[in-house]
């Protein structure tokens, strides 16, 4: 599919124009369908969008808020995406918002992801928005390079799905919806900041492989357009 690169002078000026294109979306999805679902995703980068979309004026109620990927740890973890959601994102305006969290104390991460998988039926699909996130080892959600499942993760033809996934780079054990459930989102971005993601971005772009560098499949074969966010 196609890609479009969006590229701000700082990280702040990033975050409040992606909170307004998030926001608009949302609230065209409440406004055609009474409600509206948003995936985002963990790690350093989104810290300064999700205080900005926090405070934007959204039916929040009608709204629920997943996550793109997450450590099979407790929301009392720093290293949980759910915990920096809540910290971040669910506050203000959006403590309103409904989440659906992919971890829960299921005997296995296995039995989590169907659980999870379970719960993300319920929601219309495709997603209205999905928030992309990218490692500088080229992974995205958690499709990592070497990860055990990556294959079954990044085939279109799996059924929308939450799975787990363990690979070197990624510490704990992962959850992480399949490529099938994002690729579609009405509104998709992927959301990168620094002059070393930029380069990353560079070489996933100038090549194919996506055992060497996941996030190509998202530049490649997602079926909505990419709206690529980056600022220094
Ligand atoms: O492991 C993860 O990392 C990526 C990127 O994180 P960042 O710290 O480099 O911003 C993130 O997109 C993903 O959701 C997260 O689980």
């Amino acid at each position: 599919m196609t890609s479009k690169e969006n590229t701000f002078e700082n990280g702040a000026a990033l975050a409040a124009a992606l909170a307004s294109i998030v926001a608009t979306a949302l609230s065209a999805a409440v406004a055609a369908r009474g409600k509206a679902s948003i995936a985002v995703s963990g790690g350093s980068t989104p810290k300064a969008f999700f205080d900005a979309l926090s405070r934007e004026a959204i039916d929040w109620e009608k709204v629920t808020v997943t996550l793109v990927d997450e450590r099979f740890v407790p929301a009392d973890n720093p290293r949980s995406n759910h915990l920096l959601v809540a910290t971040h994102l669910l506050k203000n305006a959006a403590a309103r918002a409904r989440f659906l969290p992919l971890f829960s104390a299921a005997a296995s991460a296995e039995d989590a992801a169907e659980r999870a998988t379970e719960a993300a039926a319920a929601l219309a699909q495709p997603f209205d928005v999905v928030v992309l996130g990218m490692g500088n080892d080229g992974h995205t959600a958690s499709f990592f390079p070497g990860g055990n499942h990556l294959a079954e993760a990044l085939d279109l033809s799996l059924p929308r799905r939450v799975m787990t996934m363990e690979a070197q780079g990624a510490g704990e054990t992962r959850l992480t919806f399949s490529f099938s459930s994002l690729q579609d989102a009405r509104l998709l971005v992927l959301h990168i900041e620094g002059a070393e993601k930029k380069a990353v971005l560079e070489k996933a772009l100038a090549g194919k492989d996506e055992a060497d560098m996941p996030v190509r499949a998202v530049l490649n074969r997602a079926a909505s357009p990419v709206e690529i966010y980056w600022a220094p």
